[in-house]
């Protein structure tokens, strides 16, 4: 069992002054608190997670507490890393071995410590999304259940929405035959699992949970030793995680809390801000410690996250200010197009490199994952070495990847790799033994697997065929039209259409991807001579891998608003700030869908320490498609006087706004890229009939815009009425 509680105190000589004097009175107390349950409630910057790790290091050098009594659970692997860093520079101890992390890696610890107990094998493996759904297909073939009637996705959701709320398959009441089937899935998937020796991500924390609730003699074990258990980001548990720390804390451990509500932003995986009240009504909260000042940022920057956030409503109420001075103004960039913002971005970037900001000080923050494939590219042509975080690089990701397979085939049929990734994906029920058969047949009459598959009729033979026809089908169209075709006939965008409930969020990120491949094939046209798939292909693979920052040494940041939680950064960038990317588009459908927006720009807003970049385009790509969208309304609720426009301010999109588009005035560190050159104008008029390639016929009933920024209305006879960028629609007159 585990290490044992060391009875010797840790004493280290001043250090308990040394850990202190650097706090305002607030942390102190924090710090300082008896050993009791407390709250701390605080806005982003006022030193939550410094005062927690401080609390942390405090006890441990007044012998109040052995490092093995220690539990504190982080948000990411990152922040739990950079806790146990922090703690090694106060204390002269080993923090490795100290039960710091997240609730999966602290789960995952204890069920492999008590796999016994936990009746589970001492190597269980655990599976990630996609294996779970491998896995509950088999069960759904060996009990005959329909997949059309029950789609795998809605089940692997049932199965861990319940799981998430403590239930097993017994547990879950049904009222209909239906939910009955699904139950017998579910059961029937558990009981496969165990089987198997593996377990899925929600399985981890409620195995756990289970065995500390059931495993009396292990529960007192560690109520025992845990004498004091912190959590960072305490607004983001989830109501399991929730009673999971309760059982922790029995009845005399002291959780201490720290959070903002203001930055709750995990709803949507039903994280629950009413914890906080639990929290004070479960464990006697007496104290609440609001702290109120910041630290991170420049007044300017914590005075327009304040205004934002003011406008939310039921917030539990806190004030922010700091003593650092009022600082610069927030820089606003308006590009005309989403490569422009993503230029001008890695412009500013190297700008702020030549006057001595590390790139590791820089980050670049987007709502969506999509939006990184513009600021890749820009980043690779301008030499700025960038890592992703909290997810990865756009051509590493698997639907581009899928994607891409599928392409190749249409190129070279014999590329074996790209046949063994798409085979069976969307599944098309090849089975593992079927592939095993074609890789046989491929050696015994040394073939490709293409060639093999062709003979070996069935499903096989299928595929065989789907690739054949979207060669012919696509063999005389542009790019960006095959990748549309590959992305609509091979069933990938479907795949990810079909995904409901809590996956649908994943699904939609990735079908936002693979919308912006079919950008980066338009753009790929644009920017090149040769613009044939395999031209676009080579492209893909080297933008892949090359110039991914090495491990260690300098490099811009570039991720998610909701990866950048808890971080701090000398100089932020947010990106896209447009009405429907962000606030996204989604929200408006939620109740509470926009507060929560708004508590994530609040997030991004106060990462900045010092300089704060808001940026946006006119026209962005989505589909293949120019959108026009907004300027975001969040960039409307900061106040003016806080702003410095270094584009001249648009208000409204008409063609005088295009013409009118000029160099921002002297005094601003950077020049934006050149206005577009205008063509010829009046070449298009209104009642002018045209053809496109795709849409066919149609005339044009609406013009807006001017040379590579204009566009046009057309009414299609077949396709309906569509808004086309001139650029990229290649309209003839019919
Ligand atoms: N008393 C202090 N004196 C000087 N700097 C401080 C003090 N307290 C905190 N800081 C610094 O302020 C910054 C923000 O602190 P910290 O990250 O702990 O805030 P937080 O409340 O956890 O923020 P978030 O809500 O974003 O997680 C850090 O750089 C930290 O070192
Ligand atoms: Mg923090």
């Amino acid at each position: 069992m585990g290490n044992q509680v060391s009875d010797s105190p840790f004493h280290l000589q001043g250090s308990k002054m040394d850990l202190l004097s650097g706090l305002n009175p607030e942390q102190r107390a924090a710090v300082e608190l008896p050993a009791r349950s407390a709250l701390i409630l605080a806005g982003a910057g006022s030193g939550k997670t410094r005062v927690l790790t401080t609390r942390i290091a405090y006890l441990i050098s007044n012998g109040l507490v052995s490092p093995s009594g220690v539990l504190a659970v982080t948000f990411t692997n990152k922040a739990s890393k950079e806790m146990q860093a922090r703690l090694s520079a106060m204390l002269p101890i080993n923090t490795r071995s100290m039960w710091i992390g997240t609730f999966h890696g602290l789960c995952n610890r204890l069920l492999r410590a008590h796999y016994r107990e936990a009746n589970l094998p001492q190597t269980f493996q655990i599976l990630d999304s996609s294996d779970q759904q491998s896995a509950i297909k088999r069960v759904m073939k060996a009990l005959n259940v329909d997949d059309e009637k029950y789609p795998p996705r809605e089940l692997q959701n049932f199965i861990g929405r319940n799981k998430e709320q403590g239930l097993r398959a017994h547990e879950v009441e049904a009222y209909d035959p239906y939910t009955r089937r699904k139950i017998e899935v579910f059961a029937a998937y558990d009981e496969q699992c165990q089987r198997e020796g593996v377990v899925d991500f929600s399985e981890l924390l409620l195995r756990c949970y289970e065995l500390l609730s059931r495993n009396q003699q292990l529960r007192e074990h560690y109520q025992e030793r845990f004498k004091h258990i912190l959590v960072d980001e305490f607004q983001d548990t989830n109501p399991l995680q929730y009673r999971w720390l309760k059982l922790l804390a029995g009845q005399s451990n002291a959780l201490f809390a720290v959070g903002d509500d203001d930055q709750s932003i995990y709803a949507f995986r039903g994280a629950n801000v009413g914890n906080m009240q639990e929290l004070l009504r479960d464990f006697h909260v007496e104290n609440v410690i609001k702290l109120e000042q910041n630290y991170r940022s420049h007044g300017n920057i914590l005075d327009a996250a304040n205004a934002l956030i003011s406008r939310n409503r039921n917030r539990l109420g806190k004030e922010l200010w700091t003593a650092e001075h009022k600082g610069e103004p927030l820089r606003v960039y308006e590009a005309p197009t989403d490569m422009d913002e993503a230029r001008f971005i890695a412009d500013e970037v190297r700008h702020l490199h030549r006057e001595g900001v590390a790139l590791s000080e820089m980050a670049v923050l987007y709502r969506s994952n999509a939006q990184s494939r513009a600021l890749e590219h820009a980043l690779v042509a301008a030499g700025v070495s960038y890592r992703v975080y909290g997810g990865q690089r756009f051509y590493e990701r698997q639907e581009i990847k899928h994607a891409l397979a599928y392409l190749r085939l249409l190129v070279n049929q014999d590329d074996d790799n790209s046949l063994l990734r798409v085979i069976n994906f969307p599944t098309r029920g090849i089975g593992a033994r079927s592939i095993e058969q074609l890789q046989e047949s491929a050696k015994q009459y040394n073939t490709t697997l293409f060639d093999a598959a062709a003979r070996m009729g069935g499903k096989v033979t299928g595929f065989v065929g789907l690739i054949e026809e979207m060669r012919s089908a696509t063999a005389n169209l542009p790019l960006p039209e095959i990748v549309d075709h590959v992305l609509a006939h091979s069933g990938l965008m479907a795949n990810y259409q079909n995904e409901t409930g809590a996956k649908k969020h994943e699904a939609q990120e990735r079908i936002d991807n693979l919308n912006e491949l079919l950008n980066a094939a338009t753009l790929f046209v644009h920017e090149n001579e040769d613009d044939s798939l395999v031209a676009f292909l080579t492209h893909a693979t080297l933008e892949a891998g090359e110039h991914q920052a090495e491990a260690g040494s300098d490099a811009l940041h570039l991720m998610t608003v909701h990866a950048a939680k808890g971080l701090e950064f000398h100089s932020v960038f947010i990106s896209g700030l447009e009405e429907g990317l962000f606030p996204h588009q989604n929200s408006q459908n939620e109740d509470g869908g926009l507060d929560e927006e708004r508590r994530l720009m609040y997030v991004a807003l106060t990462r900045a320490r010092r300089r704060l970049y808001l940026t946006f385009a006119q026209s962005r790509m989505l589909h293949g498609q120019v959108n026009y969208n907004m300027m975001s309304s969040f960039l409307r609720e900061l106040p003016d006087e806080l702003l410095q426009w270094l584009s001249p301010r648009l208000t409204q999109r008409t063609p005088s706004a295009f013409r009118a588009y000029s160099p921002p005035a002297a005094g601003s560190t950077k020049l934006p890229p050149a206005p577009p050159a205008p063509v010829k104008e009046g070449a298009w008029r209104i009642g002018q009939r045209v053809f496109h390639q795709k849409f066919g016929e149609g005339t044009i009933t609406g013009l807006e815009g001017n040379g590579t920024e204009g566009r046009v209305q057309v009414n299609f006879k077949h396709a309906g009425s569509k808004w086309l960028a001139l650029e990229y629609a290649k309209l003839t007159s019919a």
